[in-house]
């Protein structure tokens, strides 16, 4: 798992998942340590969302382990997945203090603050959910992944319905969440320009 001066990872042999009763994909291994990045791409339904799941451990394994050995002092995991879970009836700040609060994180407001600022949306903290655009939804989910301040990201096509601008801010955040000592795993069908990514590209699907 981690190796000598290393604070954090996660190692996944032999990994094979199932869906409603068929194997999606079987005999994937890979390992990250802290600092570094992999990026899944793969063709539609070969179970990119489904790996991030199981790395989430919302779905179990139909074979092989995942050890995930993340540092003390920080909430382990974050998930950027396809549902924002933002309440649409609450101003942006409100909807995204709720899950600061949720998480247990401390100075959850200002965390919120700092987050919306990240994907730029400070301007918008006042305005209810459901005014949003898909891009600024995305951005929003994304800035609830920032402000829970996680070891991992886990993000699910982040770069879904961003424009030029917000993808590359979100390079930029990858990035500085990796040089922080997080890790992050993405499934997307875009290249991303991280320096320590490595991508794992899925073959068919089974
Ligand atoms: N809840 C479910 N029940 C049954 N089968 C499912 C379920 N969710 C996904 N699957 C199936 O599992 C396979 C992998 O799905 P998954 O969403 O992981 O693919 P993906 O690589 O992320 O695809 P995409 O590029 O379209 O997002 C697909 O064949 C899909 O139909």
């Amino acid at each position: 798992m981690s190796g000598e001066g290393q604070v954090g990872g996660i190692e996944a042999s032999g990994l094979a998942a199932r869906r409603g009763g068929r194997i999606v994909f079987a005999d994937l291994s890979f390992s990250l340590a802290a600092g570094g990045a992999l990026r899944i791409t793969g063709p539609n339904g070969v179970g990119k969302s489904t790996l991030l799941r199981l790395c989430a451990g919302l779905l179990a394994p139909a074979a092989g382990t995942i050890a995930f050995d993340p540092p003390p002092g920080r909430p382990p995991l974050g998930y950027l997945a396809e549902a924002a879970a933002l309440d649409g009836e609450r101003p942006l700040a409100q909807a995204l203090g709720f899950w600061a609060r949720m998480d247990g994180l401390s100075h959850p407001d200002a965390r919120v603050a700092a987050a919306l600022a990240d994907v730029a949306l400070a301007d918008l903290a006042t305005v209810p959910v459901r005014l949003l655009s898909t891009g600024q939804r995305r951005r929003a989910a994304f800035a609830r992944v920032i402000a829970g301040g996680a070891f991992l990201w886990l993000l699910d096509e982040p770069t879904n319905g961003l424009d030029a601008a917000a993808s590359a801010r979100l390079e930029v955040l990858v990035e500085r969440h990796l040089e922080a000592g997080g890790m992050a795993i993405v499934a997307t069908h875009l290249p991303l320009r991280l320096p320590a990514m490595r991508t794992f590209a899925f073959g068919t699907p089974l």
